[in-house]
């Protein structure tokens, strides 16, 4: 979510009034984007922004839901994401139930440098290369 920022670029805004953006001065009816990928690595929020580290947000108070504006996957205030629970859910089950139920490997021959995590920049983002793993089941305990 925070690396990799399923929806990059947020959908464009229109001003309806002149207003001040960090010192500039932006007429009304400016087509306005929001960056959410940018945000979610500014070096001034975020120590060592462009590294995989999520023990980051142990014991972290940022929130998802576009109050605090240092991660915004879900976009923010009127037209942010109505689906964030029913997203959020999702998408720890799914990797609860892949991570309880299977131990998982690199194909053979392969090794974690090999792996591969460019993105195709879009409306939503996507990995450029499939992530080749091999699952094995594993039933470790009931859920
Ligand atoms: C992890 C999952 C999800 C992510 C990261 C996500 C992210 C987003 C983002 C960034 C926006 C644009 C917000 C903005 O422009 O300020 C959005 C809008 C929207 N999302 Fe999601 N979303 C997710 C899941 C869902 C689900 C599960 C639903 C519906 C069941 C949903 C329905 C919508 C709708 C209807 C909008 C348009 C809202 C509007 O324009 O007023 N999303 N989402």
């Amino acid at each position: 979510m925070r690396l990799f920022t399923p929806e990059p670029l947020l959908v464009p805004r229109e001003t309806m009034e002149k207003c001040i953006i960090d010192g500039y001065e932006v007429q009304p009816e400016t087509l306005v984007y929001v960056n959410p990928w940018g945000i979610a690595r500014d070096p001034e929020t975020w120590e060592n922004p462009d590294e995989f580290w999520p023990e980051r947000f142990l014991n972290s108070d940022v929130e998802l839901k576009g109050q605090g504006f240092s991660l915004i996957p879900f976009g923010s205030r009127g037209r942010s994401c109505p689906g964030y629970s029913l997203g959020l859910l999702t998408v720890h089950l799914l990797l609860a139930n892949l991570l309880n139920f299977f131990d998982w490997e690199l194909p053979s021959g392969m090794n974690t440098d090999d792996i591969d995590t460019e993105a195709w920049p879009g409306l939503t983002l996507n990995k450029r290369d499939a992530l080749k793993l091999v699952p094995r089941i594993c039933v470790k305990s009931p859920m």
